[in-house]
């Protein structure tokens, strides 16, 4: 059933979530925008905390979706590292469907800008490093997140500003549940079965090269591989595919294929193609060792004696 709105200004909108909390928001406040819909900073009147609301129009299907996923995500209302707190999902009006969240720092997007469209090899190790755990966590809960790109990474808020929580801008989120899949069967309890039938999920740039067809966990670990080098080389070599405003997807999938890994990781240190060689290997239904993966990033972290010291190229520029 709708929620009532109650509001002194057109823009200005409640999520009314009874004991949770209400979620007062501008929906001229936009913080963040994607395919589907908008996410806007707000408050939550009861406590004053600065939160993020995610909306969409009423007959959407993916917060709903999202929500789930989420769910799936969660164990006893515990807060995981790196997975964004969930508050309240629910009806604004008749317009919208809203989802109030703990509000994060900027997306890996932004932040990729704000480095000067490339970043270091002791950041993009740090962040390989956490991603792996937060793909490993997603994949432990039977869930592949099908959508692995800059903007669904952010950051945490600066410590100070949370005073009761551990969420931090050293701590990396995997944000943005909306394509999720689960990939165990909830009747058959088996790893779904291998389709060539189903439609492309993802975003171009960033997909596997087998993610027309459908995916499981390798091709979650093959979109970070693709995300790590865009980082670090500022580009990906497909990225000319989509220089004009009609995008040549079709070249992009076929350089994917063809392209060696070997080429694709030039001037990187070689554990990044041994990264691809070992995803690529995968099969369809295989756990992937995330251990063998962070440990081949570790080693060149340690070989180039970066210091343990939780800095990224965006520490103090912010
Ligand atoms: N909790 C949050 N706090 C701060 N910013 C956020 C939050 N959630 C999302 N954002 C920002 O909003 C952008 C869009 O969010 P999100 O990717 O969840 O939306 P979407 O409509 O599902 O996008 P997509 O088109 O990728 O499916 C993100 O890239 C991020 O910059």
């Amino acid at each position: 059933m709708a929620k009532k709105t109650v509001s002194t200004d057109d823009n200005v909108l409640i999520l009314d979530g009874g004991l949770r909390g209400k979620f007062m928001f501008n929906i001229k406040n936009e913080i963040g925008r994607g395919k589907f819909g908008k996410v806007i900073k707000g408050r939550n009147m009861y406590t004053f905390e600065e939160i993020a609301v995610k909306i969409e129009p009423i007959d959407s299907v993916h917060l709903v979706k999202e929500k789930q996923y989420y769910n799936m995500l969660k164990v006893h209302h515990h807060t995981i590292e790196g997975l964004l707190e969930i508050y309240y999902t629910g009806n604004v009006g008749v317009k919208y469907v809203a989802m109030a969240m703990e509000l994060l720092g900027p997306s890996m997007s932004e932040l990729f800008t704000l480095c000067g469209n490339k970043m270091s090899l002791k950041t993009v190790l740090m962040i390989a490093n956490q991603m792996l755990s937060r793909i490993e966590y997603v994949h432990h809960r039977k869930l592949i997140h099908r959508d692995l790109k800059p903007e669904n990474i952010s950051i945490g808020r600066p410590r100070q500003t949370l005073p009761f929580k551990e969420s931090a801008e050293d701590t990396i989120y995997l944000i943005d549940f909306g394509m999720a899949k689960p990939y165990i069967d909830k009747n058959t309890k088996n790893h779904i079965m291998y389709n060539t039938e189903v439609g492309v999920f993802g975003t171009y740039q960033f997909m596997s090269a087998n993610s027309h067809l459908e995916q499981s966990r390798r091709d979650d670990l093959e979109s970070l591989g693709y995300v790590l080098l865009y980082l670090i080389n500022g580009t990906l070599p497909w990225m000319k595919y989509f220089e004009e405003e009609d995008a040549d997807v079709k070249s992009c999938g076929d350089m994917k294929k063809k392209i060696t890994t070997k080429t694709l990781c030039a001037d990187l240190p070689e554990e990044f193609s041994k990264y691809f060689d070992y995803v690529k290997k995968l099969e369809f239904i295989e756990t992937p060792d995330y251990d063998v993966l962070i440990e081949l990033f570790q080693t060149v972290y340690k070989r180039e004696k970066f210091p343990d010291d939780n800095l990224f190229d965006w520490s103090n520029t912010q």
